[in-house]
């Protein structure tokens, strides 16, 4: 009788234990998915889930662990104020804008970038474009854009997928590039990324007016569009149509296998227009 008893009583321990522990996975597989479990690895996941108890103050440190895995920055005091300087210099991008070896982003790094914009910025915000990001977009009815991206001299760039004739457009910005409505959600979005896509973002955010008389927009684009690079003079081989268009063309031939290079000087950057 008293060894039924204790039975029961093991087994009822043993229930409430999976019970909890089942809670404890739950709530910490729904945390890590909402603070985007991103770069972490499979071992990283596994001591997260396992270490971490249910509540609060545990699921506090759980995601204190996943924003440094993810490398997410805490938000600094006033960080709803920064400008664009600041904001740059507060996430250190200078020395990463200058490390030529960064790697290109892989489909998963896109479709983060993507899920954040539709969570921070636009919850009606769609990509469902077939053309994977890591190719482009539909440029037209044969698929992607005349690029691929690789690395070059001058780091991560754009090169000519084939030969490319004098007055081709190669690239429609109307296709891909993504607006912000200003500087705060902008700013929000930033803050929500791992240190080194915050400073990609940075770096691959730009102001431009659509019409003569019309307004700073700020702009960015998330496929591989975003990384063409700017050059001087006899380097530029495609510029946009006119300081207002998204559309560009070939300056001359351009054979296949060379970097397309751009005046980043067209557009007039005024970061103050868009509360930056
Ligand atoms: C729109 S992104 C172009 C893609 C960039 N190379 C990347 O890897 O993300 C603009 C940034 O690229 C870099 N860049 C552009 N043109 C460059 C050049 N000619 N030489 C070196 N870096 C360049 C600068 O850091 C610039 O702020």
């Amino acid at each position: 009788m008293r060894q039924e008893l204790l039975l029961t009583m093991g087994a009822i321990i043993i229930i409430y234990q999976m019970f909890m522990l089942g809670r404890t996975i739950g709530s910490s597989l729904l945390l890590l998915k909402q603070e985007g479990y991103y770069d972490l690895g499979a071992v990283e996941k596994a001591l997260l889930l396992f270490k971490r108890g249910d509540d609060d103050q545990k699921l506090g440190n759980l995601r204190k662990d996943v924003q440094k895995w993810n490398n997410i920055l805490p938000k600094p005091k006033g960080w709803e104020e920064f400008k664009f300087g600041e904001i740059r210099a507060y996430f250190g991008c200078h020395e990463y804008a200058g490390d030529r070896t960064k790697p290109l982003l892989t489909l998963k790094d896109w479709e983060y970038l993507r899920s954040k914009y539709i969570e921070i910025v636009d919850k009606h915000a769609v990509f469902d474009d077939p053309v994977p990001p890591t190719d482009g977009y539909s440029f037209d009815e044969n698929g992607p854009p005349p690029y691929y991206a690789s690395h070059g001299v001058r780091g991560r760039g754009l090169f000519a997928s084939r030969d490319i004739k004098k007055g081709e457009i190669i690239h429609d910005g109307e296709r891909s590039d993504i607006e912000f409505s200003g500087g705060e959600t902008w700013r929000k979005f930033i803050f929500s990324l791992p240190r080194n896509r915050a400073c990609d973002v940075i770096d691959w955010s730009w102001t431009q007016k659509k019409s003569g008389d019309g307004k700073n927009r700020l702009l960015s684009a998330m496929d591989i569009s975003i990384l063409l690079n700017g050059d001087k003079d006899n380097n530029i081989n495609v510029m946009p149509m006119s300081s207002i268009s998204n559309q560009f063309y070939a300056l001359r031939d351009i054979k296949m296998g060379e970097e397309l290079l751009t005046d980043y000087d067209v557009y007039e950057t005024v970061w103050a227009d868009v509360g930056l």
